[in-house]
């Protein structure tokens, strides 16, 4: 068994497909596409410009736009059918209706309001767009756990100021001499429950000293709550934050606490200058910086799953590679699993645990990274990688022809217009995906199961 496939499933598609409908025609955006992700894993999505990839990370999320219509498919999250509403509205209606559509795609939002940023979120290409320009970038991170999660802020802040220094000297020592599950039975014996990951994030530093943690760790018991901070937090507490002003002060409290770890998140993301950076606006930062605090986002309420599109596409090729280094770090320390969005394969070679290749709206071969670029058996995935610029290559190749009109695709396999080894059969029947290996699938009639060209 591959090591992936025994791991928990954490998201499905199954059969996706989903249309466009414009004024020029009815674009098949999606025309069965399934995956599977596991957890802890990076999942690569490659494929030419138009083959559907971003429309498949943006019906993961739910985020699509009133011209859109779900034929059918299902996307299942910790088994919720994010898509469902849209779904029963487009498979079963005759003349598909604009309007109508909108009004349940508000309704979709507003049940997906609470999976978003929590469950799943989003990382797109270009940060600027993602964040708000005129509040501090720590304020966007400590709303984002604000709105999904006043509880953890509310037990962060209460059990930091209930320790004493004694306590958090026993504690240490429990940290440094039984380790972190003896560590966190003991928080959970003392009541303390909240303060277990602020003080791992200063222990699990790796840019400071031993003794400058153990400092940092006993001076948490210094950083006590505020009279106001507290009647704000019991506040939220008792449910008494329907009227703005009650609730502006009350939120007041847990955003400073959302500072708090903001600060922590940003200097597990290798950010310098952590406590400045937070009161930054957006406009002050760099591109590779921006893109940090729109992952740290993403990433502040442990969602279970992370969906990168192109996220290190407008970033140079320096800071590209640092967000890259960062995504292999991220997947190993976080219990998170990524979909990472890519035309570049050879950005996808370098964070991704698996790869899809999608063709025409369709994922036409899925498998270990390994067996991807080392024995690609679909002919378009192979003419993909063929196309990979390398140091030895003198003359670049590029895949012959163009990606089909989605409006009307080819009859059979889609890619039978561009492929050298198409067969009859090819033009008239699509294939479907067949297991080769363990996880390695694809979807051509040259390849049987179990058989390799
Ligand atoms: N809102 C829309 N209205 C109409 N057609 C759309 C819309 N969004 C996408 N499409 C069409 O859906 C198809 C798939 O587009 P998509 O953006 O998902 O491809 P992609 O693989 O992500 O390409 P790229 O790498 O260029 O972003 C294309 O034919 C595109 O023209």
């Amino acid at each position: 068994m591959s090591q992936v496939k025994t791991k928990e499933k954490v998201l499905e598609v199954r059969d996706l497909k989903l249309s466009f409908y414009t004024r020029r025609g009815v674009y098949k955006a999606l025309r069965g596409a399934s995956l599977n992700l596991y957890s802890g894993e990076v999942l690569g999505i490659a494929g030419e410009s138009g083959s559907g990839k971003s429309t498949l990370g943006l019906t993961i999320m739910g985020l699509l736009p009133r011209n859109a219509r779900v034929e059918g498919g299902a996307v299942l999250l910790d088994s919720i059918d994010v898509i469902k509403t849209l779904r029963d509205y487009g498979s079963k209606t005759s003349k598909f209706s604009v309007k109508r559509n909108e009004k349940l795609i508000k309704k979709l939002n507003k049940e997906l309001q609470k999976i978003r940023g929590k469950k799943i979120s989003m990382v797109f290409q270009e940060p600027l767009t993602a964040l708000n320009p005129v509040l501090p970038v720590g304020y966007q991170i400590a709303e984002a756990i604000y709105f999904h999660d006043p509880e953890r802020l509310i037990r962060r802040a209460l059990s930091r100021n209930k320790v004493t220094q004694a306590e958090l000297r026993q504690l240490l020592n429990i940290l440094k001499t039984q380790g972190e599950e003896n560590f966190l039975q003991e928080i959970e014996r003392r009541g303390l429950q909240g303060l277990d990951e602020q003080i791992l994030s200063i222990w699990r530093r790796r840019d400071i000293h031993e003794a400058r943690k153990e400092k940092m760790i006993l001076g948490l018991a210094n950083v006590k709550l505020s009279r106001v901070d507290i009647m704000g937090i019991s506040l939220v507490q008792k449910n008494m934050t329907k009227f703005p002003v009650v609730s502006r002060f009350a939120k007041n409290a847990l955003i400073r606490e959302g500072y708090r770890l903001a600060v922590e998140l940003l200097t597990f993301l290798g950010i310098p200058h952590p406590e400045k950076v937070v009161k930054l606006y957006p406009h002050e930062l760099s591109g590779g910086m921006r893109q940090r605090i729109v992952i740290a986002i993403a990433l502040a309420n442990n969602p279970k799953v992370v969906i990168m599109d192109e996220p290190t596409s407008a970033l140079d090729v320096t800071i590209q590679a640092q967000i890259l280094d960062l995504i292999k770090d991220l997947k190993s320390d976080f219990n998170t699993s990524f979909i990472f969005i890519s035309h570049d394969l050879s950005v996808l070679a370098e964070v991704s645990d698996r790869i899809g290749i999608m063709y025409a709206g369709k994922i036409v071969e899925i498998g270990d990274v390994k067996e991807i670029f080392q024995e690609p058996l679909h002919p378009y995935t192979k003419m993909l990688m063929e196309s990979i610029p390398t140091m030895d290559k003198t003359v670049l190749k590029t895949v012959p022809g163009s990606v089909p009109d989605m409006r009307s695709p080819p009859p059979g396999c889609a890619f039978s217009p561009r492929c050298p080894f198409a067969m009859d059969e090819c033009r008239i029947r699509e294939p479907e995906m067949v297991d080769v290996n363990e996880g390695h699938s694809v979807a051509c009639f040259m390849i049987r199961k179990g058989e390799r060209t």
